[in-house]
């Protein structure tokens, strides 16, 4: 038996987006609040020690393997370490809807550093995890460290906050949403006011708003409909660019209540907000 490890690769929401600046690169400043879910993806690693290659066991449907953030992930931590490594075969359980807003390419390439690092021993910290994330996207840091989070500039300056851990229904709207078209849509507001938060965050992120769901509501009706009918029953919002939608309620009874009553015909599923990554605590457990 070659060694192995499944982990999971959990999702994140954005309980509030503001859009506070453009950058001279054309990339978008923003203030945001990270909170992991106790649902995403699973990876399984397999290390083969008679071949150096690092593959997918299987290809994820529309993503050619070349761009596929898992093995973009393994190949920058490879090239990192600097020796000669086992090859590791990785097999995805793919739950999180793609381009949904819920982050998960960018906590695959997560789970993929912090996953690698452990299995092939490299020791590398988790300053150092973090950067090679950024150099993936501006999302997977905060997956790296692994704890809910403030995050500004694009999303790497990280402050640990601690919101509280409510529970949540997500909706997938029937569409799909390019985060490159919302960002440079003309209607969309850039100007929000910098606020400063508390250390740890323990406030209502209800009171602040995603500043793309103005524009992302007037382009795709599935996603106005789908808040206008999550809104009657508590706080709801738009993760990321979207497409996903979310409901925030006290216990897992109230939301699952909603969730059987949702509308025929759109996809989802009820999880928890955590603040300390599923991932993390896996390996906590496993060491
Ligand atoms: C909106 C968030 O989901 C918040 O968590 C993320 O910042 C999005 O991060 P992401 O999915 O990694 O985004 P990318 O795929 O890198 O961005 C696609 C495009 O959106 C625009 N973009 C993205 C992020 C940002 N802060 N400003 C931008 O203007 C850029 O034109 C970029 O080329
Ligand atoms: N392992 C992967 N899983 C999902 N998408 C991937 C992966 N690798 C590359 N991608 C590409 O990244 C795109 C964005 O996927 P992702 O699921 O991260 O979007 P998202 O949930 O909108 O993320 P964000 O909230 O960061 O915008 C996909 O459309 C796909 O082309």
């Amino acid at each position: 038996m070659h060694p192995s490890i499944t982990l999971p690769s959990p999702a994140k929401l954005n309980l509030f987006l503001h859009i506070v600046g453009k950058r001279p690169d054309g990339y978008h400043e923003l203030q945001t609040l990270f909170q992991f879910l106790d649902y995403g993806d699973e990876l399984t690693f397999t290390l083969t020690p008679d071949s150096p290659d690092i593959r997918l066991a299987q290809p994820i449907p529309g993503v050619a393997d070349e761009d596929n953030l898992i093995i973009r992930a393994a190949r920058a931590l490879a090239a990192r370490a600097g020796k000669p490594l086992p090859g590791v075969t990785i097999s995805i359980d793919k739950r999180l809807p793609m381009g949904g807003g819920l982050g998960g390419g960018s906590s695959n390439a997560a789970t993929t550093l912090v996953g690698l690092n452990w299995l092939w021993q490299l020791n590398l910290g988790e300053d150092e995890l973090a950067e090679i994330g950024l150099g993936l996207g501006a999302d997977v840091p905060v997956f790296v460290r692994g704890r809910a989070a403030f995050a500004e500039g694009v999303g790497e300056k990280l402050t640990p906050a601690e919101p509280p851990e409510d529970w949540f229904v997500v909706l997938k709207p029937d569409c799909d949403i390019n985060t490159g078209k919302i960002f440079s849509h003309e209607g969309l507001t850039r100007d929000t006011p910098k606020i400063t938060i508390r250390p740890a965050f323990e406030g209502d992120a209800s009171r602040y708003r995603n500043d793309c769901e103005d524009v992302v509501q007037k382009l795709y009706p599935e996603v106005r409909q789908g808040l206008e009918w999550l809104s009657q029953f508590g706080p709801a919002r738009l993760t990321g660019t979207g497409a996903c939608i979310f409901g925030r309620f006290p216990t897992e009874s109230a939301a699952r209540i909603i969730w059987e009553s949702k509308p025929s015909g759109i996809t989802g599923f009820v999880a928890k907000g955590v603040n300390y990554s599923p991932l993390h605590q896996k390996l906590t457990e496993l060491t």
